[in-house]
């Protein structure tokens, strides 16, 4: 896992290699001086030696200021090396995720993908600076103590034998307790990110249920789990505190006891027992580093295994080996296709097939969740079928170059989006090469132009976020114009004209049936009067066909038909005698 991480290193490998460098020669110095103070002490003050004093003490400032260098360079490119590093991963993160399906997307949930896209990354990026700074540090800083304090007593020294595997063994089973707690933190987190895209997505449904205070509390319930389990990982983390505290004094005690005897004793200096005392809490503050690495370590590694999930998460739409890149036409088959969504298990779709010959115009309609959606996702494989097959152009879906198929199948979807920027930015989301006259024919099919000509900015006009500043209908027209720039073979509309009126709906249709002969129209409507002028009409009851046919053969053959279509009627002469 880590190796796959440190491959978004990369061209920050250099900075992360000079950091633990420049840290081994700061180390190095910095424990080299307390030696040299103990031969000041005993060799130059006791005795007196002001030649002495002043030779090591010229030494010893060389030593510091080539030690602070050392430390302020050491900073510099780790910190360079690890942001470096968090904007490659964050990179990488974001490209693999553009491959996943729909489906993939339902298995890690968006808002857990987006946590992990933005606070495991921060996480990982503390930990790796950490490592190439202070985790180099610390270790170096361990061994040249230790080795320095045997040179200048062993038998003293041996103290470090009991002290150190003492620390280390009490780290060791703090983080075994502590890791999987912040896995469940993190966990938490995904939860606290739904609950507040949810609330900021439908802010204005929010406020007109006057649900503010039911979303307050389910905010502040997905807080409180979080700090539950936050501040229980933090109290077993804390652990470590004490007890490095309590080897700390011991081993000080130790020396101060032991050392007091043998100098009186005669068999030691004072020197050597002062850079001992040195020593010890060098030993005792580089286990302190560590100690805090691993417990960044800990809140980072359950960081790192979720992104290393979703890195080798193998998306369930792959590429062929050998991808088929030209769509011939705008023939579709569906061919015995049954479709269960994944975790689902029951059939949305049922032994469904249809042929559309290229340029036809299909109405499909049926009751809410009769499985329309469902059948026209199948189409650019947005979802892959359970069974049977579904063609374009009669190949396999499953046999085109993923990208050849998209740009092939135009999708208007149910829930439309725009994007922040200017109309004719978001228009030319379809092709951004378009010209202004293009974005004009295309806008004028999908009545549009006369809309966008009467802002004041016309195709300037600014979006904002989400498409806020313009009405629903005007949205679709829209996003009907931004998919037949694309020019494929394939428009696919779902229920893409519900919240446009009537006349602008059937003129729409016109336009289609006039200018784009050719592109084979998927039309899902609620309306029947959006259908009624269809090549064919699919009825779809419970994820089965119930019945194809044109508007007038449906009428007299179909009871599911007739029976929508008196619904509307009735509901529409109800509603004029309102
Ligand atoms: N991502 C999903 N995961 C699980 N089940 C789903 C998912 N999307 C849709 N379904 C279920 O599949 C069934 C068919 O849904 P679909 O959206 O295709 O219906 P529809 O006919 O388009 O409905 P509507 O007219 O309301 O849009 C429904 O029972 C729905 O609950």
């Amino acid at each position: 896992m880590l190796k796959r991480l440190g491959h978004s290193v990369r061209e920050f490998k250099k900075y992360a290699w000079i950091s633990p460098v420049l840290v081994a020669i700061e180390t190095f110095i910095e424990t080299f001086i307390p030696y040299l103070m103990s031969k000041m002490i005993d060799n130059g003050i006791i005795p007196g030696n002001l030649g002495y004093i002043e030779k090591l003490g010229g030494f010893m400032l060389i030593g510091t200021f080539v030690s602070l260098a050392g430390g302020a360079g050491a900073s510099w490119y780790s910190s360079k090396a690890s942001a470096g590093f968090a904007k490659n991963l964050r990179h990488d993160l974001y490209h693999h995720i553009q491959d996943f399906s729909f489906e993939d997307v339902d298995h890690f949930s968006t808002s857990s993908i987006v946590v992990r896209l933005t606070t495991d990354i921060m996480n990982i990026q503390q930990a790796f600076q950490m490592l190439i700074r202070a985790a180099a540090r610390a270790p170096l800083m361990l061994i040249f103590s230790i080795t320095m304090a045997f040179t200048v007593d062993s038998e003293m020294a041996m103290v470090f034998v009991v002290s150190v595997p003492l620390m280390a063994i009490g780290l060791t089973i703090i983080i075994a307790i502590g890791r999987p707690l912040f896995r469940k933190v993190y966990q938490r987190y995904d939860w606290l990110n739904r609950v507040v895209r949810e609330n900021l997505r439908g802010i204005r449904v929010v406020k007109t249920y006057n649900r503010a205070e039911t979303e307050d509390k389910k905010a502040a319930n997905a807080s409180a789990r979080i700090y539950e389990v936050f501040s229980k990982a933090e109290r077993i983390l804390q652990l470590n505190s004490p007890i490095m505290q309590f080897v700390m004094y011991g081993t000080l005690l130790f020396l101060a006891w032991f050392g007091a005897k043998r100098i009186v004793a005669g068999s030691m200096q004072t020197g050597q027992l002062v850079s001992l005392i040195a020593y010890a809490m060098s030993v005792l503050m580089s286990l302190n580093i560590l100690s805090n690495v691993f417990n960044q370590m800990t809140i980072s590694l359950a960081s790192a295994q979720r992104i290393d999930e979703v890195l080798t998460y193998k998306s369930t739409l792959t590429n062929p080996k050998e991808p088929v890149t030209t769509v011939k036409n705008g023939a579709i088959e569906f061919d015995h296709v049954n479709f269960a969504y994944a975790d689902d298990h029951v059939n949305r779709l049922t032994d469904i097939n249809l042929h559309i010959k290229p340029g036809e115009t299909i109405g499909i309609i049926g009751e809410t969740g009769s499985g329309k959606s469902t059948l026209v996702q199948l189409i650019p494989r947005l979802y892959d079928v359970n069974q049977g097959t579904v063609r374009v152009g009669n190949c396999d879906v499953r046999d085109y170059d993923i990208r050849t198929l998209r740009d092939n199948v135009s999708m208007v979807l149910q829930q439309n989006v725009l994007f922040s920027g200017s109309i004719a930015d978001n228009l030319r989301w379809g092709d951004e090469h378009a010209t202004n006259a293009q974005l004009i024919k295309a806008a004028k099919l999908a009545q549009a132009d006369d809309f966008i000509q009467s802002l004041p900015d016309g195709y300037d006009t600014y979006i904002e976020q989400g498409g806020s500043n313009v009405s629903g209908g005007q949205k679709q027209r829209l996003t009907i114009a931004r998919a037949l720039l694309k020019k494929p073979k394939i428009l696919i509309l779902d229920d893409s004209t519900s919240a446009v009126d009537t006349h602008t709906d059937s003129l729409i249709q016109e336009a289609f049936h006039d200018e784009l002969p050719d592109m084979t129209k998927l039309i899902i409507a609620q309306r029947i009067s959006s259908v009624q002028g269809a090549d064919r009409i699919v009825v779809l009851n419970d994820g089965k066909i119930e019945a194809v046919g044109t508007h007038d053969e449906l009428m007299e053959s179909d009871p599911v038909y007739q029976d929508i279509y008196n619904s509307q009627i009735k509901g529409g002469e109800s509603h004029a005698k309102n």
